[in-house]
């Protein structure tokens, strides 16, 4: 028997329900089927010899699928060649670059056509952030693809024309008012914790990482949506609506569904708990909704009777208030009423609050937890924070006034940021051929710089936690040091005046936009507590070692959507 005429003889049960005329084709269909994925095969592999000769020079490690990813890769297991975790992530971060001794990696990963680097340069970083005729945000990421599921927004914006687009409106955001209210609610929510949790005379803070995102929880809700946030959940009744702190409530504890799943899923699976994470979502977005409607109205009648409003203290108010000033100043230019694709559309701005939700709380809580973590593993830290704010405010509570003054408040947070990085992974795509630069070390720790040919479409991952534990760029890298963050003179901790570039927030125009909200939290947070408090571990036994602590404190947390501390407590003790 010929091979066709097995192959013809192979699918006879499915035979009979094809007509008789059309059988003799069953063979070529196989051909063509065949044909089809050798022909993907061949392309597999002459794309894989391409990228083994552009990797060539390089540390390299081989995989099927790109296990490295953030939120996967530590929840997965190894399996050699095919999903080869150990080789794309180590803790500490730094390993993966100190044992083939260079700070640029390759890796080939068999389902993705392009080289994939991974960077744990400082320097390096920054070139990438920064040169922006050079690389540019994959958008196509899946990560910015499900962001943008809620409608598009600032993160998901492709560079260029579109980015500046909600920049121009985002941006309009961040204002001294919001600056100030951030603030004013870090403090409120302060007291409201100590309050709720009992602590107001010391005690045991018991989980200090769910605590922390507790409060800049409740601040974002204030500050970014205008809604006052009980510190403690809330339930609707059976067949009631949910009201807008629950569906705020839901829709934040699920948001890695939310950004996978579409709503259908959640409304037809019979499990309850999705169907509620569904509910959330529908009362969410239809308040916010209506409180974008009801804000434009306001400031339209108030334009409308020529009266100047006042910048709001929201991130809501202030995105519908920069979206009108943007159509007033099209307006203006164009001397006509209809402002057509100026500034963001309705869904553009519900999208965009969705990403303060993502990005504004879980990040800055996280920072707190490990900020608290060490500091209670570094009393002399408290005491020198403790003493700038004892020069700048005296015996009065620190407040809005301050925040310039207290660049070492700030620094303790930069610095538990730089040695546990929240957000770990930053991407970028080659949009030309260039040179990366690079460092590799030979046994005796002499450095040589060197440069790699990167091609166009090539994929860069800035490993941030390593760039930040980098030994050859940054000094004594493990050393808990705030003062590394405040420059020559002293002063300043916010304007990149680290010892060397700084990549927690990434660089360049794609850098967080709420950078500055984020600081003015922490230097609320760190003054309110070290004025009143001092931080303490506590021991799980009696002679538990400061590594064991740190172990316990630091080392158990593990990579969600981003950094999340395991669970451990601290024990508050108040200054007389
Ligand atoms: C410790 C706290 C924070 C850290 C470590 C952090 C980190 C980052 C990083 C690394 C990026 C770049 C992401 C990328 O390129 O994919 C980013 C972007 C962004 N962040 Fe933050 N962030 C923090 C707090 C905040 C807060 C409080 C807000 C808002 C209230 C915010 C809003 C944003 C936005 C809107 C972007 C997109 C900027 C753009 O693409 O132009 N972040 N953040």
């Amino acid at each position: 028997m010929s091979w066709t005429d097995s192959i013809q003889a192979l699918p006879e049960q499915y035979q009979k329900h094809i007509p008789e005329e059309y059988q003799k084709y069953i063979p070529h269909l196989w051909l063509l089927g065949a044909g089809v994925i050798g022909a993907y095969l061949l392309r597999g592999l002459f794309s894989y010899l391409k990228i083994l000769r552009e990797v060539r020079g390089l540390p390299v490690k081989h995989g099927f699928f790109p296990a490295y990813e953030q939120g996967l890769r530590a929840r997965v297991p190894h399996i050699p060649y095919i999903l080869p975790i150990k080789d794309f992530y180590s803790r500490p971060e730094w390993d993966r670059f100190e044992k083939p001794r260079s700070d640029l990696l390759a890796y080939t990963v068999a389902t993705q056509h392009r080289a994939i680097y991974w960077v744990a340069n400082p320097y390096t970083a920054q070139h990438v952030f920064t040169k922006t005729s050079l690389f540019e945000k994959p958008t196509f990421h899946p990560r910015y693809v499900a962001a943008a599921k809620f409608g598009g927004n600032i993160i998901s914006a492709s560079d260029g024309d579109d980015h500046r687009r909600h920049k121009s409106v985002v941006r309009g955001c961040f204002g001294e008012e919001i600056f100030r209210s951030a603030w004013d609610e870090m403090d409120k929510t302060f007291e409201l914790f100590l309050d709720e949790d009992k602590l107001r005379e010391g005690g045991i803070m018991e989980d200090v990482g769910a605590t922390t995102i507790k409060l800049t929880y409740v601040v974002i809700g204030k500050v970014g949506f205008g809604h006052e946030i009980p510190w403690d959940s809330q339930r609707s009744k059976k067949g009631e609506k949910m009201g807008f702190v629950e569906s705020y409530e839901v829709v934040d504890r699920t948001m890695l569904y939310q950004f996978t799943l579409p709503l259908w899923i959640m409304k037809i699976l019979p499990t309850k708990e999705l169907r509620r994470m569904g509910d959330g979502r529908t009362a969410f977005v239809g308040y916010c909704y209506d409180m974008v409607r009801s804000k434009r109205a306001e400031l339209n009648a108030l334009r409308e009777a020529g009266e100047k409003s006042k910048a709001p203290v929201d991130l809501l108010g202030a995105m519908v208030h920069a979206q009108l000033v943007a159509e007033e100043e099209a307006r203006l230019k164009h001397g006509h009423e209809f402002t057509p694709n100026v500034g963001l559309t309705e869904n553009e701005v519900i999208g965009n609050m969705f990403i303060f939700l993502l990005a504004g709380h879980e990040t800055t809580g996280h920072t707190f937890a490990f900020t608290l973590a060490q500091l209670a593993l570094h009393p002399e830290w408290q005491e020198e924070v403790y003493k700038e704010i004892k020069e700048v405010c005296g015996d009065e509570k620190p407040s809005y006034r301050d925040v310039h003054k207290l660049p070492l408040c700030l620094a303790v947070g930069l610095e538990a940021m730089r040695l546990t990085d929240i957000v770990r992974q930053l991407f970028k795509v080659a949009k030309e051929d260039s040179m990366l630069p690079y460092t590799t070390w030979n046994e005796a720790g002499e450095v040589t710089k060197r440069e790699h040919l990167v091609k166009k479409g090539s994929l860069i991952y800035i490993d941030t936690p390593a760039s930040q534990l980098n030994p050859f760029y940054w000094k004594d890298a493990n050393e808990f040091n705030p003062r590394r963050h405040l420059g020559a003179d002293d002063a300043r901790a916010s304007l990149n005046n680290a010892e060397v570039p700084f990549v927690a927030f990434s660089m360049g125009p794609r850098q967080c936009i709420g950078r500055r909200f984020a600081e003015v939290e922490i230097i609320c947070f760190i003054a309110s507590i070290l004025s009143r408090y001092t931080i303490h571990p506590v021991p799980t036994h009696a002679g538990e070692t400061k590594e064991s602590m740190r172990e316990r404190m630091i080392g158990s947390a593990v990579e969600d959507v981003t950094m999340t501390p395991g669970k451990f407590q601290v024990r508050l003790e108040k200054r007389h």
